[in-house]
């Protein structure tokens, strides 16, 4: 019997301390903007008003919270000694990349939260949460734990939801989480065909991989995943991404590609076998032929793809088509311009394009669909979860409120340091685990 079900987004609050590190070698925006001033209350605000223009349309919008930056607990692992204030200090002035990987609020980029498989997927019929390990950046491996603590306080019944660790953190186990995982299926409720998509197969050292920029998610953690989360081979389809593309500056499949639905919105140079991939989604999608739409070279060129973000857009069911919600820098590229503006005039199942400012988390390689975690739902499970997440306009104005008493709206990589920010940061964070309902799930408050 299908149930009816929706494909909830749950966006990452930005945290307080947003900043420009240049930690991501292999993400073009994140190296080329290093050290430039950001404004970690504008980039939340930003965050939240895309969150509301979804959720004012009808669309299930979630909030999962930052995380606690810097992370002392991770300093202190790496030997650094004394009260916190002295800890700072001793990171700051010995390393200060260590302390900047620890301040990052890169936890913000939720498609990297976790991979996550519908109920109607799934062998025992739950929705299976698995946190990304995030191991290809030292900065993003320190997430793993406090979002595998947030999803268990918000999807808590367990007769509906299942929780794995994030598999071993090591190279040949990288996972990027649902950032290189798409879902196609006729309706959210009916069975799917889950696409992973992976960038080198870490056991086979013949086998093709990026030369230039690394491939940060492996076959053996895809396969790994599906496993874990009860997927039979009719529910999963492995597809590695061009390596081609990861040297272009593509870091996650969802910077080229993504689907919503029964439609695929890709580059052409996106996957390395197009035609297997393609094959072996359309058998095994059910209840609906495959709509891919592919994007060539000659339309758009790969180096405008990435600058754009064209392919991190948000491609959302709508009453008479799909919308496809697109980062302001679309509009800046002219061949990406040119083709949105000739896309929705096609009868193809795009009808409609909306433009979205996230310039503060552009700047750092994160685009609309980076800053969301897509979780389908149906009505049984979307009741079940801690409503407290679900942006409501009151729960909207409460944040609004929040980020503005307390973010600052300039940090550079000197700010770090400043033991007044690790304040200043626990007493919001304290606060939100409050207004979200979330319980204690940071360390300092254990
Ligand atoms: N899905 C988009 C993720 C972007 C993220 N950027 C960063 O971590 C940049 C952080 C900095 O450089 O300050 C990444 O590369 O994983």
């Amino acid at each position: 019997m299908v149930k009816h079900a929706v494909e909830a987004n749950f966006d990452g609050l930005v945290g307080p301390t947003h900043n420009y590190a240049g930690l991501s070698w292999g993400n073009v925006a994140s190296k080329s903007n290093v050290n430039s001033v950001a404004n970690p209350r504008e980039a939340a605000l930003q965050g939240l008003a895309k969150m509301k223009q979804l959720a004012d349309r009808g669309y299930v919008q979630g909030v999962l919270p930052p995380h606690e930056r810097p992370h002392l607990p991770t300093l202190r692992a790496l030997g650094f000694t004394g009260n916190d204030r002295q800890v700072l200090e001793q990171a700051a002035s010995t390393d200060p990349s260590i302390l900047a990987a620890v301040s990052s609020a890169s936890a913000m980029w939720t498609a990297n939260a976790a991979t996550v498989s519908p109920s109607a997927d799934t062998k025992d019929h739950r929705v299976h949460f698995t946190p990304a390990n995030l191991s290809a950046k030292f900065h993003r491996s320190i997430e793993h734990r406090v979002t595998g603590r947030a999803l268990k306080a918000i999807f808590t019944d367990e007769s509906y939801f299942a929780h794995h660790p994030a598999l071993p953190s090591v190279s040949h186990f990288g996972d990027e989480g649902a950032a290189n995982h798409t879902r196609l299926c006729s309706r959210y409720g009916e069975p799917g065909v889950e696409l992973f998509v992976y960038g080198q197969i870490a056991f086979n050292e013949q086998a093709p991989a990026p030369v230039k920029y690394p491939a940060r998610q492996t076959l053996e953690a895809s396969r790994a995943i599906a496993r874990l989360h009860g997927l039979s081979d009719r529910h999963a389809v492995f597809a590695q991404q061009n390596p081609a593309a990861i040297d272009a500056g593509v870091f996650h499949n969802d910077v080229i590609a993504v689907g919503n639905g029964n439609c695929l919105f890709y580059h052409e140079l996106a996957f390395l076998e197009e035609d297997r991939v393609l094959a072996e989604l359309s058998d095994r999608l059910t209840g609906a032929a495959l709509e891919a739409v592919r994007v060539s070279a000659g339309e758009v060129p790969i180096e405008d793809a990435v600058a754009s973000y064209l392919f991190n857009s948000q491609l959302l069911n709508t009453p008479d088509g799909m919308l496809l919600a697109v980062p302001g820098e679309c509009r800046e590229v002219p061949s990406v311009s040119r083709y949105l503006d000739q896309l929705v005039k096609v009868d193809g199942p795009i009808t409609s394009v909306e433009v979205f400012d996230v310039k503060q988390s552009m700047r750092n390689g994160g685009g609309p669909a980076c800053l969301r975690l897509r979780v389908v739902l149906n009505d049984e499970e979307l009741h079940a979860i801690n409503r407290g997440v679900i942006l409501t306009d009151a729960l909207y104005d409460r944040l609004v409120t929040w980020v503005n008493a307390h973010y600052r709206s300039e940090l550079d990589q000197q700010d770090l340091a400043d033991p007044m920010l690790l304040e200043e940061v626990r007493k919001a964070l304290d606060e939100l685990t409050g207004i979200l309902g979330l319980g204690s799930i940071y360390d300092f408050q254990l």
